[in-house]
């Protein structure tokens, strides 16, 4: 197998990363880089592992107790799993798109204000402009300019998606965490979510857990197959695609799998 070291440089290495959900065994010595503005894809079948991985990376499982993890995750070579290091401080850095689209009960405006506010304190004008400057970002602007005091939950799926990846830019993070960001979505909602993740990277570093193998094809540079929280293979995601190093993952892209 390839190293799991990847050659680009690191925004995050992974360290022998186990994790356990009370005695399950989810994540098994995990050792992997994730390139700097970049875009890594985590693929596999339902149940290996892809959004426990995701998850460790802004450290979501604190919020249960029986969830724990060990090893290192070095964010910028700083260990994000030291239990001293200021969660709501990771998770500026760090941010998450969730799988179903999940606008705050309040106006598009506000959706984006709110976590802005958390962290920076912006004269209204200043404000006006991050907002629409993450909207403009996320490819929604023109689509809600004339209607940012309406509620967020007025809007398509693919705009509340939209709308959740410009909330999540707009408090300036480092790196996008995208889980099955487009899987509640039609193809054209799709399609623009695609198009945002290639603009995205000029800027962040994406990771983004999917189920389709065409979209990690598009939308990545780089792939890990994980099998029953295990890493099988990384590398890039052309040569992963195209010429496989391991027997598992060719059966898994080529559908061949179970
Ligand atoms: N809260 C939990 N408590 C106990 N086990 C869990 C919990 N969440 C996930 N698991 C188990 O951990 C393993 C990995 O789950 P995970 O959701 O990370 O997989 P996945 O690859 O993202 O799957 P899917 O593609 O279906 O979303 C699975 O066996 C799952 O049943």
């Amino acid at each position: 197998m390839p190293s799991p070291i990847a050659v680009a440089p690191a925004k995050l290495a992974v360290r022998d990363l186990n994790f356990h959900y009370g005695r399950f065994h989810a994540l098994k010595n995990i050792c992997l880089d994730i390139p700097d503005k970049q875009v890594t894809a985590f693929i596999g079948p339902s149940g290996c592992g892809k959004s426990t991985l995701l998850r460790t990376f802004n450290r979501m499982f604190e919020l249960y107790p029986e969830q724990r993890a060990s090893g290192q995750i070095l964010l910028d070579g700083e260990d994000l799993l030291d239990a001293r290091r200021d969660v709501a401080l990771l998770r500026a850095r760090v941010g998450m798109v969730f799988q179903k689209p999940t606008p705050f009960p309040m106006s598009i405006y506000d959706n984006i204000a709110f976590g802005v506010k958390l962290f920076e304190r912006l004269s209204a004008a200043d404000m006006d402009e991050r907002v629409e400057w993450a909207l403009r970002k996320a490819a929604l602007w023109s689509e809600v300019k004339d209607k940012l005091r309406h509620s967020g939950a007025g809007l398509s799926g693919g705009q509340q998606q939209r709308l959740c990846i410009a909330r999540g830019i707009a408090v300036l993070p480092e790196v996008l965490l995208l889980d099955e960001p487009c899987s509640a979505l039609d193809p054209i909602s799709t399609a623009k979510i695609e198009e945002l993740i290639a603009e995205l990277k000029k800027d962040y570093t994406v990771v983004i857990v999917t189920h389709n193998m065409q979209q990690a094809a598009r939308v990545s540079d780089w792939t890990a197959y994980m099998y029953l929280g295990e890493l099988v293979e990384f590398g890039e995601t052309e040569a992963m695609f195209f010429k496989p190093q391991r027997r598992e993952t060719e059966d898994y892209i080529t559908g061949r799998f179970g």
